[in-house]
């Protein structure tokens, strides 16, 4: 059972640090994990040290963390399946190269915009700007990737990602359902991101979950966070009953 972070386990904020989970998600996701024969695995953009702040999931606890989209992992198993997707020593020049770049960028003319440094990427956010200030701002961040071959450029909600890593969320979560043998996988996203999860996931038993607007290839859709969350709530009340039923 996987799910995104931003925009499913926690509503969006414009300060990126700020954007905590939905009361009483994660221990949700705690019960669920507790469950015999159910896996938890919560999958990010985020980088993986920024993952485990905001969900304050701790390492000794058996909920999977997924960030950098797949690009590091808490568990063994999928670090080890995504081994060739890992960021490389050429990778951390053309990342500090990216970010140096993007920073003088920011500074000389885009200065409401804010940055976020990643492990594995640098982000331009333009979250509560007005609409032509941040078009801008991403329309320059995009032409500062074309001097950086190789570099992924991913656009989120109201974000530009450049990353160097060549990991995805599908990947990702996939193999890990083939380390626990996974019958039945669940996945719930909302951006463009998890559509890579989305599209990996359709055996007859997989339930994969929209979390708001927009094209998609997931089988479900519900409208926000707290739904997101409910939904959460009730399947560890199904998993749970057919548990205490044998
Ligand atoms: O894969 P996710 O867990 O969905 O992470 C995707 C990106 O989420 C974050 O950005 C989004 O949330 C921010 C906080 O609410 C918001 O300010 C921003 O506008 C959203 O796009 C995060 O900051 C990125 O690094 C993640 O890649």
């Amino acid at each position: 059972m996987a799910t995104d972070y931003d925009g499913v386990l926690a509503p969006f904020d414009a300060d990126p640090m700020q954007a905590t989970p939905v009361p009483g998600a994660v221990d949700t996701l705690r019960s669920l994990a507790a469950l015999p024969g159910v896996h938890v695995a919560v999958v990010s953009g985020r980088d993986l040290v920024t993952l485990r702040t905001l969900t304050e999931i701790g390492d000794d606890e058996p909920i999977v963390l997924i960030g950098s989209h797949g690009a590091e992992s808490s568990s063994a198993a999928v670090r080890e399946a995504m081994e060739a997707a890992a960021v490389t020593p050429e990778d951390e020049v053309t990342l500090a190269e990216l970010r140096s770049d993007i920073e003088a960028l920011v500074k000389e003319h885009h200065s409401e915009a804010h940055i976020e440094l990643k492990s594995a990427a640098v982000v331009v956010h333009v979250r509560g700007l007005p609409r032509e200030v941040g078009d801008a701002a991403i329309a320059d961040a995009r032409r500062v990737a074309l001097d950086h071959p190789g570099v992924k450029v991913l656009k989120g909600k109201s974000v530009l990602e450049l990353s160097v890593s060549h990991a995805d969320k599908g990947s990702a979560v996939t193999a890990l359902g083939r380390h626990v043998d996974a019958v039945a996988r669940v996945y719930l996203g909302d951006d463009v991101t998890d559509e890579d999860a989305f599209t990996r996931m359709r055996r007859p038993d997989d339930l994969t979950v929209k979390v708001g607007t927009g094209s998609t290839a997931a089988r479900y859709r519900v409208a926000d966070e707290p739904a997101a969350a409910a939904l959460l709530t009730r399947l560890q009340e199904l998993c749970s009953a057919a548990h205490v039923s044998g």
